[in-house]
């Protein structure tokens, strides 16, 4: 038996408002990023869709979005895992710019390049920099070199995949409901590999903020429809535009 996946990106964020680029800089919801995990706790309710239990990243815009969603469809009470793994992809130094400077500084390509290519990584960002993780003791554990200076989606699928094969598939296989609430780009990495998507069609996907994205998996965990089913897709596909039009 293989239970059902439901992937939730956070609610906008403070920094999603100010159109600045976020990665592994711990910024809370704005107003309407808890209206909009409201709104997927109610999707998940109206829809049936009771999660079993819940992952999450260790960022806190994650974290509120899985409390507040889980809240609304009743479902506070069950377990939570908690990881780095799900993080947003590290920006780099590009973490705290404004997207649309960015854009106009460094052109459409480069920015394109940055926000979207499968493989080409932001420049890395200096320790001891303002918007700098390095010594956040939450990544204590983690040794030195294995922490993040800047992520392609490439390097993001890497670190995600050893907790998919060893903490999320395990709850599938135990058939439960899992929800895992995540970001725009790991969420990009755990789609661009349960649906096969190639390295170039990658770079059109985007994720929007706050609507559950439900995936029903075959024995071999591959999506029995491919893309998953959003629970609002219309909404989904306006919010998805607006990502991929961010910076204009
Ligand atoms: O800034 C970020 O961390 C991400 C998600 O908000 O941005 P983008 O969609 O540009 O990859």
């Amino acid at each position: 038996m293989t239970g059902t996946l439901v992937l939730l990106r956070h609610g906008n964020s403070e920094w999603n408002a100010k159109n600045l680029f976020t990665g592994w800089v711990d910024v809370d919801l704005d107003a309407k990023g808890e209206d909009e995990a409201r709104r997927g706790g109610e999707l998940l309710k109206e829809h049936g869709v009771l999660p079993d239990v819940v992952h999450t990243s260790v960022l806190r815009r994650a974290i509120r979005t899985s409390e507040i969603a889980l809240h609304i469809a009743d479902r506070h009470w069950i377990p939570v895992k908690r990881h780095w793994r799900l993080n947003e992809r590290h920006y780099g130094a590009l973490q705290g710019k404004d997207k649309k400077q960015t854009l106009e500084t460094y052109g459409e390509e480069q920015f394109m390049l940055w926000r979207r290519s499968y493989d080409v990584p932001p420049p890395p960002i200096e320790v001891g920099s303002e918007f700098d993780q390095f010594n956040d003791p939450r990544y204590a554990a983690l040794p030195p070199e294995a922490r993040p200076s800047a992520e392609c989606l490439k390097d993001v699928l890497v670190r995600a995949l050893p907790y998919w094969y060893d903490e999320i598939v395990p709850d599938l296989r135990a058939d439960k409901t899992v929800l895992v609430v995540a970001h725009g780009n790991s969420l990009r990495a755990f789609v661009k590999h349960l649906d096969q998507i190639s390295d170039e069609a990658i770079s059109k996907l985007n994720i929007p903020t706050g609507i559950p994205l439900r995936y029903d998996l075959d024995d071999d965990l591959r999506p029995i429809t491919r893309g998953g089913l959003y629970l609002d897709p219309g909404a989904a596909k306006e919010a998805a535009a607006a990502v991929a039009n961010q910076g204009r």
